[in-house]
């Protein structure tokens, strides 16, 4: 059984899906201390995170924290790395184009359901409302299965 260090959550731009993955994993209980961070692919420049996801985290009583997007880099993940993406797709170039990646899966695989988790960028606060209930969900799954392999 692998024992993780560290999960990086990664979407897109690094500006809403995985951000706020990382915030919801953050603020639920966990019996580990594994490192949790997330990372886009298409990150051209710097940019703050999604106005939009930051309205709906603090509709959550969840914050952001001053997130810019970064990302993915070699350097952030060894062995130990699991890394959780969006999509079917964003998974498939992660294991083309970095090594290490032994662990990667979409978050929906997982945690044992199938399909993306589509990206509300450019729609309405309540396409940003049903990624975040959408995540929470997974994100709660994960944090389950992480936990009950940390018991085994
Ligand atoms: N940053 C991309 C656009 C983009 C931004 C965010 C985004 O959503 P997420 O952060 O959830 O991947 C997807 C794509 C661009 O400039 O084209």
């Amino acid at each position: 059984m692998i024992k993780y260090e560290k999960v990086i959550f990664v979407c897109t731009g690094n500006t809403c899906r995985s951000p706020m993955a990382a915030t919801i994993y953050c603020s639920l209980e966990t019996n580990s201390d594994i490192k949790v961070i997330s990372r886009g692919l298409v990150v051209l420049f710097s940019e703050p995170s999604n106005p939009k996801a930051e309205t709906v985290l603090k509709s959550h009583n969840l914050e952001l924290g001053g997130h810019i997007s970064k990302p993915l880099k070699q350097s952030d993940i060894d062995e130990n790395t699991l890394i959780l993406t969006m999509t079917e797709k964003q998974k498939l170039s992660i294991m083309e184009l970095f090594e290490y990646t032994d662990n990667v899966y979409t978050i929906k695989e997982f945690v044992g359901e199938t399909g993306d988790v589509t990206d509300p960028y450019g729609g309405t606060l309540l396409d940003y409302e049903e990624c975040y209930v959408e995540l929470a969900r997974l994100v709660k799954k994960t944090v389950y299965k992480l936990n009950e392999e940390e018991q085994l």
